[in-house]
């Protein structure tokens, strides 16, 4: 069970639910090292657990599970009280939690681009026609597909180090990445080129950290409070509207970055198919000072491009084989 609150205004113990990958467990001792710093008298500990997702990488997910296989086992965490909070690539994490849960906190943005990764090539431009880029986003993909045709694309499974693998194994001329996993493993030096955002516009969330937890724990969400980072959230609100209002899930190779410039949050979006063919974009820019009015400009980017035909392309997209597209990190 979760301590009873007292009125002590700092906690005693926190306890981090994360999964086990080498990357969440670097996001989970962020965290930790951050509320050690708030809160230096607290014990605090990492909790490490298998998620379904963890647990079938090896064969195809089905389109069932998507986003929610990575999540759920640190929601029976949370909920058992075996943990107080829960890290996740707020990438992801679903649009809508299921009922009880919340996210208390969103940290500071870190590198939000996509990272060109090879150790042949310096950029996708340098590849010769042929050459085969890894990559199981969607999003990524369509890119590919259409700023470079003459290049092949090829679904790349796994976790970071995994894939990295892959591609010193020879399997691929070059992959595509995170940014942000690459240099919070330690691996800058494998970026061979950061793709800017002009080139291959982030998906939502990329690069931001969300803390989870159960929704009557208002005591748990004052200790995160110092840790949230209000740009980040109004930004990352923005773009997971466009996402929860098109339905998208990680199926989707949906696009969606906004980045502040003073006070103006500037919102873009792209869906786009896979194959590179078709492709809808908007932006749209306001100065939210609230959640819901960041929120709104997501949704009216997203109703400029269902205007644009967004809901055509879904429905070309469902009506595709499914594939893998999910990567466990
Ligand atoms: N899709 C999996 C995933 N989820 C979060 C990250 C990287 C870290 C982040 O975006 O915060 C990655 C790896 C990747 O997309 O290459």
């Amino acid at each position: 069970m979760h301590s009873k609150s007292t009125s002590c205004d700092t906690p005693k113990t926190l306890v981090i639910a994360s999964r086990q990958s080498r990357l969440a467990l670097w996001q989970a001792q962020h965290v930790s090292d951050a509320l050690q710093k708030l809160y230096p008298e607290a014990q605090i500990e990492i909790l490490g657990m298998t998620t379904r997702g963890d647990q079938i990488l090896d064969r195809t997910l089905s389109k069932v599970g998507g986003k929610g296989l990575f999540v759920k086992e640190l929601e029976y965490a949370l909920a058992d009280g075996r943990a107080h909070l829960a890290v996740h690539s707020l990438k992801d994490v679903p649009m809508a939690l299921p009922a009880g849960f919340k996210l208390a906190a969103i940290l500071e943005r870190a590198d939000p681009r996509d990272a060109f990764v090879s150790p042949y090539y310096e950029s996708l431009a340098a590849l010769p026609a042929g050459s085969v880029v890894g990559t199981s986003s969607l999003r990524r993909e369509a890119m590919v597909r259409a700023r470079y045709p003459h290049l092949k694309v090829q679904p790349l499974r796994g976790n970071l180090d995994t894939r990295l693998q892959k591609l010193d194994a020879g399997e691929y001329a070059a992959i595509i990445v995170a940014a942000a996993g690459l240099i919070r493993l330690d691996l800058t030096e494998r970026i061979r080129a950061v793709l800017e955002p002009t080139e291959s516009l982030p998906a939502a969330g990329q690069g931001a950290l969300g803390l989870e937890i159960c929704a009557d724990q208002a005591q748990v969400e004052a200790w995160l409070a110092p840790l949230h980072h209000s740009r980040t959230a109004f930004a990352v609100e923005a773009e997971r509207a466009v996402s929860g209002t098109l339905g998208g899930s990680c199926e989707v190779p949906l696009a969606a970055f906004a980045q502040w410039d003073g006070e103006i949050l500037s919102l873009a979006a792209h869906l786009a198919m896979p194959d590179g063919s078709q492709r809808v974009s908007a932006q749209g820019q306001a100065s939210p000072a609230t959640m819901a009015q960041a929120s709104a400009l997501g949704r009216s980017v997203a109703a400029e491009l269902v205007k644009q035909g967004a809901h055509e392309i879904m429905q070309a997209l469902s009506s595709r084989t499914p594939v893998e597209v999910y990567d466990a990190n």
